[in-house]
């Protein structure tokens, strides 16, 4: 990145809007040695299992409710059958602001409450593939924030996973957040650039994301 030159806010489909450098570096620090608490357990971060035998690319851990493909769970029955971690006040609050800035809307982040956090790490050949963000009950927003080396996030349509999409550059401290008619649109990372994050994150190498949702699940 050019730090010379802002970048600017964008939206590249209705309800979809990244907003780069959202998150200050004393934000992304504490981010990152969170996450390093959650990678270590209750649920060890590691390489989510397909139903169909492979394994993900990415290193995944959840907070508040455990994913696995597809489905949400309280305990991860595909790991080592332990309780996820609490969902932390702070995340839910780090989220309704996120949702306020995104849609420049406070009053529409008021009632925002994700109660559960997807974090991936992407080594520097960790991909992911176009899908769905469809395993909630809810038609909340997402909010994804990035940190560690910058990826091309493709951002497509609710139709297919091919064309039309927009290639999106995260850069450390993005926001992104997809709700409304792009809740359900289809989006990816086909790749991941090597060695450009700012170590002072905490983060040697790799990149780092967390979605916020909202299962819409009881209890
Ligand atoms: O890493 C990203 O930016 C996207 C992650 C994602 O789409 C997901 O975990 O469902
Ligand atoms: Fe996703």
């Amino acid at each position: 990145m050019n730090a010379l030159l802002p970048r600017p806010r964008s939206s590249p489909a209705p309800g979809a809007v990244h907003v780069p450098g959202w998150l200050d570096l004393d934000r992304q620090r504490e981010l990152v040695a969170a996450c390093r608490e959650w990678a270590r357990g209750p649920v060890p971060m590691r390489h989510t299992r397909l139903p169909r035998g492979g394994v993900m690319s990415v290193q995944s851990v959840c907070v508040g409710w455990h994913w696995r493909p597809y489905s949400y769970s309280r305990t991860a029955l595909d790991v080592n059958g332990a309780r996820v971690a609490d969902f932390p006040s702070w995340l839910a609050e780090l989220g309704r602001a996120a949702v306020a800035d995104a849609y420049r809307d406070p009053a529409a982040s008021a009632a925002y409450a994700p109660d559960t956090a997807l974090v991936n790490f992407y080594g520097a050949d960790a991909v992911m593939g176009m899908h769905q963000d469809r395993d909630e009950r809810s038609d909340a927003p997402v909010v994804s924030l990035s940190i560690g080396d910058t990826c091309v996030f493709r951002f497509g349509n609710t139709r297919t996973r091919t064309k039309p999409y927009t290639d999106v550059e995260l850069e450390s401290g993005d926001l992104f957040v997809f709700g409304g008619a792009s809740r359900h649109a289809y989006h990816g990372v086909p790749r991941v650039r090597p060695r450009t994050g700012d170590p002072a994150t905490g983060l040697a190498a790799g990149r780092l994301n967390l979605t916020l949702r909202t299962t819409g699940l009881p209890g």
